[in-house]
């Protein structure tokens, strides 16, 4: 039974958003990359550490190593010898005695604590201590960081500089990561010129193939940029049954709504199976999901908004199950509404926002203003999303709403 005000036929988002994913099918090629070249890629593999990092109890200051023991005799200890990073002392400390040794040395066998320097006085052949110390001061134990046979980078990661620093620490040259995507790009519309390009009455300017090119990069996929088709029914189905030959995924913008000229999801209907159009969201409604021969596809609405908060919402999710990635984190917060914010109910409203915390340290949250779905730049001064529920009317300024933070991807 369908509710008071509902529109009819749309799909809730969340049951589109599982319904697309439900219908994703990982790839599964997967090559060695050497680690080098291997940031951005998804890990095809738990990563187990092969040793103790650091491999050795070591020092972490520039002083005197010794057994805690042997100032209960005395302060003063007679030096034996030297340990040096990469060059460690080849004997045994023994009570009494203590070992010169630097910053990340190796500790030498009967010692368990050390000393730093500016606490110690040379006296002849011996070393004064200033003051106690208690046994483990500065040193570093092995395997405190990363121990043997432990889990250190999960199969479905994404891999960070950090990353590729940590597989260099353990001694793993080469890294098993799944392939990457080939995604391609379709902008549709006869308006549409290039940048740089001059404008005729009636033209703008194409920019949803920059943003979306923009936001896969952050997807370390290889983007297949097919530029701009023209509303021609023929040559949007030439453009779409290449795009099927090559990529993985086509993303395509435009078309998709019922205007004489909206020929995309006519040319998916004949060439593939649309397991999904229009979603109760705004902006973002007449979004399209389904499958090609090879590939499956996105269609976007034309609206600049609508293009990248559809792409942002569904077809990023969609993508990084594609590739094995694990799924993005979205933070979620309470924010009371400073200003008042326009709502019909009928669809889940992304309203554009800028949350920030106020002198009492309550969140609030700005609306960026009139949010037409052509005005690109709503997106470009907000860092959130104002959830609005799909039944939700007005909001008057000092209600509670629900926040979506902007994660790394549209940053
Ligand atoms: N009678 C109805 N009309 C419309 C409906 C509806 O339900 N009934 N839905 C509206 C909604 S909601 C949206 S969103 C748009 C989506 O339409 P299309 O996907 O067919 O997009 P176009 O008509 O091709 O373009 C819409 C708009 O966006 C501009 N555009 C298109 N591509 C680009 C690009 N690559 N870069 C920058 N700007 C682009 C285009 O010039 C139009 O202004 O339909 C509503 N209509
Ligand atoms: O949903 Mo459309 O996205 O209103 O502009």
């Amino acid at each position: 039974m369908s509710d008071c005000c509902s529109a009819p036929g749309l799909l809730p988002f969340e049951t589109a958003l599982e319904k697309m994913l439900g219908s994703i099918t990982p790839i599964v090629e997967t090559l060695e990359l050497a680690i080098d070249d291997a940031q951005h890629y998804v890990l095809a593999e738990d990563v187990l550490s092969p040793m103790n990092v650091p491999p050795h109890d070591n020092s972490a200051m520039d002083g005197y190593a010794f057994a805690a023991d042997s100032l209960k005799d005395g302060m003063v200890l007679t030096l034996a010898g030297k340990s040096f990073a990469g060059a460690p002392f080849a004997g045994v400390c023994r009570a009494g005695e203590c070992v010169r040794i630097m910053t990340g040395a190796k500790l030498p066998a009967g010692c368990d604590t050390v000393e730093m320097q500016e606490n110690c006085t040379v006296i002849g052949a011996g070393i004064e201590f200033l003051k106690p110390r208690s046994r483990g001061d500065h040193v570093r134990n092995a395997g405190e960081d990363i121990k043997s046979g432990q889990a250190v980078l999960a199969k479905g990661h994404r891999l960070t500089a950090v990353d590729i620093g940590v597989l260099a620490s353990l001694g793993l040259g080469t890294v098993k990561v799944y392939r990457k995507l080939n995604v391609a790009l379709i902008a549709t519309g006869d308006e549409l010129k290039s940048p740089g390009q001059v404008l005729t009455p009636g033209d703008i300017y194409e920019s949803n193939s920059y943003v979306l090119s923009a936001l896969l990069k952050k997807l370390n996929v290889n983007v297949i940029d097919f530029g701009i088709i023209q509303d021609d029914y023929q040559l949007i189905k030439e453009a779409f049954v290449k795009a099927d030959e090559q990529a993985d995924a086509v993303i395509s913008s435009g078309g998709v709504s019922v205007g004489e000229a909206d020929y995309t999801k006519d040319v998916l209907d004949e060439l593939g199976q649309i397991d999904f159009w229009k979603i109760a969201i705004k902006p973002g409604k007449p979004f399209a999901f389904g499958q090609l021969s090879n590939s499956i596809f996105f269609g976007l609405p034309g609206n600049p908004v609508s293009a990248l908060v559809t792409a942002h919402q569904l077809a990023l999710p969609g993508l990084l199950k594609l590739q094995n990635a694990e799924p993005v984190k979205r933070i979620t917060v309470t924010a009371t509404t400073v200003t008042d914010l326009r709502k019909s109910p009928g669809r889940m409203d992304l309203q554009r926002g800028v949350l920030s915390v106020n002198e009492t340290g309550e969140n609030i949250v700005t609306s960026t203003g009139a949010q037409g779905s052509g005005i690109l730049s709503s997106l470009a001064r907000a860092n959130c999303y104002i959830v609005l529920p799909r039944e939700q009317g007005r909001v008057a300024a000092g209600e509670q709403v629900s926040v979506q933070l902007f994660d790394q991807y549209l940053q």
